[in-house]
């Protein structure tokens, strides 16, 4: 890697400064590797693995530098704990050491740190090596969130909805919090694409999605494409009012971009039907319930008319 380009050059697309976070309990240390970084990076430091780790769980960084002993909770340790907690995001931790055993080095790479750098630091070699993971971790990102995306829409595709329902899932089962979601059909669109043509069905696709996009307004809210013309809408922490409120807004949206549908039975602009399911998850229930459920929902929502909601709440 050619350390003469700059992270922006070698990491295109990249908006933000990389985020380094250094642990280590001297200070000297951290004064140090603050320096070398400081310029190229956002760096956070803890001077603890606790400290370190209630960082992580609120702004984890994209790489860190963790020193191996400290006091109370070493590096091992706190890679250990890393590995265990539910981050939203994994990142690359590169191990600082005035150890220099090999059976120290190859603990650290059990443990899944990427490199071991061993004191007294070189900044030359240090900067070098925090480089090259953090730019092939910020690669591997951009690659991912191409393959979480549905390239149509924009929104999340099927395969990312799956992964964050199981993760909402097992938040709202720890939490005992509501969850809801609510399933999306587009109504009578075979029809629309048969006398408006595909592209035009593909273009109310897309503008469905990005209207819907902006009605979500919390961070953990999601969109996601479900099937064709079907959307789900994952609502952690959200009761039946709030999912309902929200249902109605959804409907709103689609209903002010007012796109003329004359081959619709259910008026002459484009509109959606909505189904919601809300649950409390228990120990030992699944989320493929609660999306049959709010498929039902959506169901019963067609039946009775289209251009409306139902809802049901499963006992948790
Ligand atoms: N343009 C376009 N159409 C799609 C896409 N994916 C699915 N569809 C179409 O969506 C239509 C869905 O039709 P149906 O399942 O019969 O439902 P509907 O006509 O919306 O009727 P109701 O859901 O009962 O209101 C089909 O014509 C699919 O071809 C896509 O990516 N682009």
């Amino acid at each position: 890697m050619n350390s003469g380009q700059s992270l922006a050059e070698l990491i295109p697309g990249l908006t933000r400064k990389p985020r380094l976070m250094i642990v280590d309990d001297q200070t000297v240390i951290i004064r140090m590797l603050n320096e070398i970084f400081k310029n190229e990076f956002e760096v956070s430091m803890a001077t603890s693995g606790r400290q370190a780790l209630d960082m992580c769980a609120a702004n984890p960084p994209d790489i860190m530098l963790l020193d191996v002993t400290m006091p109370d909770m070493d590096g091992y340790e706190v890679c250990t704990a890393l590995k265990a907690d539910n981050l939203p995001e994994k990142f690359p931790v590169i191990f600082v050491t005035g150890r220099s055993d090999v059976s120290d080095e190859v603990r650290a790479f059990e443990m899944g740190a990427v490199d071991f750098i061993t004191k007294p630091i070189n900044p030359v070699v240090v900067h070098a090596r925090v480089r090259t993971h953090v730019v092939l971790k910020l690669q591997q990102d951009i690659l991912r969130s191409f393959a979480m995306k549905d390239g149509l829409t924009g929104v999340t595709n099927r395969r990312r909805f799956d992964e964050l329902m199981q993760q909402h899932w097992r938040q709202a089962q720890r939490d005992k919090s509501p969850l809801s979601l609510i399933l999306i059909d587009i109504d009578h669109f075979k029809q629309y694409n048969d006398h408006y043509g595909h592209q035009a069905g593909d273009k109310v696709l897309r503008d469905v999605a990005n209207a819907m996009r902006l009605v979500l307004q919390r961070p953990h809210d999601s969109l996601s494409r479900y099937g064709g013309e079907e959307f789900a809408c994952l609502l952690p922490g959200t009761d039946e009012a709030g999912a309902a409120f929200m249902a109605q807004r959804l409907l709103e949206s689609v209903r002010l971009l007012a796109i003329p549908h004359e081959f619709s039975s259910s008026g002459s602009l484009l509109t959606i039907s909505a189904g919601i399911a809300t649950v409390i998850p228990a120990v030992g229930q699944t989320a493929s319930g609660l999306i049959a459920a709010a498929d039902e929902q959506l169901y019963c929502a067609k039946h009775d008319g289209r251009n409306c909601v139902r809802q049901v709440v499963l006992s948790g």
